[in-house]
């Protein structure tokens, strides 16, 4: 891991761990939705560390693959063994799987559950993916403009560019926050971001859907 990226994570969670404080003067509850994939390791890894009043702490996912959550392909199991650990693991954690057999049977009973959070979220944090995904809005999924569309907070959704079915908070659910953060490395990823402020097509790039809002971009090379 590069130092600049260790710093970038460093950064990333002190910022989370003020804006959590911040909001838990005001509310009991405070809620965090993080992504999965790789970039998350060292900034989970750093928020666990931070003195947060971690039983007051909501987390969520922003989506998941509908896999058991001993599968390494699992966000779930990302969260458990980077971020609640120590202290943290006081944390109020909510999957967005059930034992439903597919997403599609899921969705019901985890949006009851994922409504009884306490949204607006504090934070959202967002990856990206080379074709400008976020969550699982990917630009091929048959469900992307449902998933665009709907306020209904999560969408089941099937992806030939994926190998496993999904479940992902909608963006109307996920504008529900007071800040959003877009967590991304590399060169190719930052390339990636300017071709996806250079225009405007929401579907072509998902990730669009997030930049007219305030969006705090924390990236390193
Ligand atoms: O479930 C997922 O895969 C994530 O939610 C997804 O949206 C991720 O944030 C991007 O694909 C970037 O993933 P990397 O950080 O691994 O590049």
């Amino acid at each position: 891991m590069s130092d600049a990226r260790t710093q970038l994570a460093e950064q990333l969670a002190e910022a989370v761990f003020q804006a959590l404080n911040d909001d838990l003067e005001h509310q009991e509850n405070a809620l965090l939705v993080v992504s999965g994939g790789s970039t998350p390791f060292p900034f989970l890894k750093a928020l666990a560390a931070k003195p947060l009043p971690w039983e007051r702490v909501q987390i969520t996912l922003a989506d998941e693959r509908w896999v058991d959550e001993q599968s390494d392909d699992s966000n779930a199991k990302l969260v458990r063994e980077y971020l609640l650990q120590g202290a943290a693991a006081a944390a109020h954690f909510e999957p967005l799987t059930s034992e439903a057999g597919t997403p599609e049977e899921g969705v019901p009973d985890v949006s009851e559950r994922a409504l009884s959070l306490s949204w607006p979220a504090s934070v959202v944090i967002l990856g990206m993916g080379g074709d400008g995904h976020t969550a699982s809005l990917f630009p091929d999924s048959l469900e992307l403009g449902l998933a665009l569309a709907t306020e209904e907070p999560l969408v089941a959704v099937r992806t030939p560019s994926q190998p496993q079915p999904r479940i992902t908070f909608s963006a109307d659910r996920l504008h529900q926050a007071r800040r959003h953060v877009l967590h991304i490395t590399g060169d190719d990823k930052r390339a990636v971001l300017a071709k996806a402020l250079s225009g405007d097509d929401v579907r072509q790039m998902p990730i669009r859907a997030f930049l007219s809002c305030p969006l705090a971009i924390y990236w390193a090379p």
